[in-house]
This record gives structure tokens, C-alpha cells and sequence, in this order.
């Protein structure tokens, strides 16, 4: 833990969810920093689920075969927020599960009823290791704040505008975010959000979770706003 980091009480255990390019991976990873907690990037768990899937020639849409699949498989994910590494079965697909066609298939997975509640739990017992291990964990994803962590000291949605969501991943991943980067984009923002939907609510705060709208904030100040909450929250919870 760091000089942020709340001094004495229960592990640091904070979650946070939020629509697709809202800043969750980024922010978290530098709010874990500035705490000296790990990280636990869920959404790279189920992007590593269907590159695995796919590598093992198994069709996404044969719901029961992909469940047969999650429920052995071999991933490694490292938990230090500044060093992330995804290896399944020895691969490393750090790289490979952001690419344009795992994030096209990856809603597949994720919305598999069967396939959630076992990386689900899986999220949990990580969440757990890491906490034990480093002092805290800031956990992303969509279900965090309310199935797979309700319990966790904080819990924050992260939203961001329609319009400010699709210029950040557009130019992240296009270099500009002109009229036609920003097409390209939608499927990979708003379509997976659309699916993404049909199995967890991550666009309305559930009771007793903090809203930060980084809509017009920049990156740094989103961090801080979080490390604000983190700060009001632990601290009355540990008063
Ligand atoms: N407040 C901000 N202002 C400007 N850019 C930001 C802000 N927050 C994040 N970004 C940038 O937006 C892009 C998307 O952020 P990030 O990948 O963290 O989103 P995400 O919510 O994790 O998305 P996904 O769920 O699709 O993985 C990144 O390039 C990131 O650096
Ligand atoms: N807790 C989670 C985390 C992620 N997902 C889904 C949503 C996305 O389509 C996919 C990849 O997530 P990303 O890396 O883009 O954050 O996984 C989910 O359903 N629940």
C-alpha cells in the first residue's frame, strides 16, 4: 500500500463498472497505483475466455460446449496494475485479446448464463488472493459492483457521454477520431454495450454505489475524482 492508501482497517476492496470506454481499465490501473493495491481486469478474463475458445476450435454460439470450456481452462493473469499480462494454456494474448476480432465476438461469451457465474466466482477468489496479498484490489468490469463484489468497500460506476465514449476509443484505437473513425468505432462501443446489457446493469448505479460521469474530465482528473471517493468512503467506513 502507498502514502493514498487509507492506513489501518479492512482490505481496500474497491469496485468499479461502467459502459465501454468509460475509462474503467485505464483509471483503475492508475487508481491501484497511486494505492499500491492490485488490479483485477475482469473483462480481460472473458476476452481471454473466447480467444481460447476460439483457439481450440470450439463455436461460440454452442453455449454448453463454451461452459464445458470455462470450466478447466489454463489462465495466468498477472495482477500488478503497471505490468498486465494475459497467458492462457502458455500463450501470452496480452495483445491478442484486444484485438478488433476478439472485441466482436467477445459479447458471445460474456452473455453465455452458463459461463458467468464460474468466472464469476473465479473474479471473486482472485479479488480475495489479492486483496490478502497486497493490501487491496480495484476490480473492473460490469457485474462488479453488484454480483460479483456488492460487498466491497467502495463501489463506483464510471459513465462517460455516448459521444465522449466513442472519441476516446476511436482514438485510442484509430489514431483520430474524425466522422469515419468514429463509425468504425460503434460496433465496438455501442453494439457490445447493447449485448453486454442483456445480462448485467452497468449503466445505472445499483443503491449505495458512487456515480462519477468523466464525461468532461479529462484522464488525470478522473483519477483523482476516484481516488476523492475512495479517499470519503474508506475513510467513513473505517472511522
Ligand atoms: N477521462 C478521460 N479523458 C480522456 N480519455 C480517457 C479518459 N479516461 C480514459 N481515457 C482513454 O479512453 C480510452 C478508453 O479507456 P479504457 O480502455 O480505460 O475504457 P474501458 O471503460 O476500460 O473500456 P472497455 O470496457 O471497452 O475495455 C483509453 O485510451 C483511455 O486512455
Ligand atoms: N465483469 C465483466 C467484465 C466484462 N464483461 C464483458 C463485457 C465486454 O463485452 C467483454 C470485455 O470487457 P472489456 O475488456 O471491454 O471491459 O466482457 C462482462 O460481461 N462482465
Amino acid at each position: 500500500m502507498s502514502a493514498d492508501t487509507p492506513s489501518t482497517g479492512p482490505a481496500l476492496t474497491i469496485a468499479i463498472d461502467g459502459p465501454s470506454g468509460s475509462g474503467k481499465s485505464s483509471v483503475s490501473k492508475a487508481v491501484a497505483t497511486r494505492l499500491g493495491v492490485g488490479y483485477l481486469d475482469t473483462g480481460a478474463m472473458y476476452r481471454a475466455l473466447t480467444w481460447w475458445c476460439l483457439d481450440q476450435g470450439v463455436d461460440l454460439t454452442d453455449e454448453a460446449a463454451v461452459v464445458t470450456v470455462a470450466q478447466d481452462w489454463p489462465l495466468e493473469q498477472t495482477t500488478d496494475p503497471s505490468n498486465q499480462r494475459v497467458i492462457v494454456g502458455g500463450t501470452d494474448v496480452t495483445a491478442d485479446i484486444r484485438t478488433t476480432e476478439i472485441s466482436s465476438q467477445v459479447s458471445k461469451v460474456a452473455t453465455n448464463v452458463g459461463v458467468r457465474p464460474i468466472l464469476q466466482q473465479l473474479q471473486r477468489d482472485r479479488m480475495a488472493a489479492i486483496a490478502a496479498e497486497t493490501g487491496g484490489v480495484v476490480a473492473e468490469g460490469r457485474d462488479i459492483t453488484t454480483v460479483v463484489a456488492p460487498d466491497a468497500l467502495v463501489r463506483i460506476l464510471l459513465t462517460a457521454s455516448e459521444e465522449a465514449r466513442l472519441r476516446r476509443r476511436s482514438t485510442e484505437v484509430h489514431g483520430t477520431a474524425d466522422e469515419a473513425a468514429i463509425a468504425a468505432t460503434r460496433d465496438q462501443v455501442l453494439r457490445r454495450d447493447r449485448d453486454d446489457s442483456a445480462v448485467s446493469q452497468f449503466t445505472v448505479a445499483a443503491d449505495g454505489v458512487v456515480t462519477v460521469d468523466t464525461s468532461d474530465l479529462d484522464f488525470d482528473e478522473s483519477v483523482e475524482a476516484v481516488l476523492a471517493v475512495v479517499a470519503s468512503v474508506a475513510g467513513h467506513a473505517r472511522a
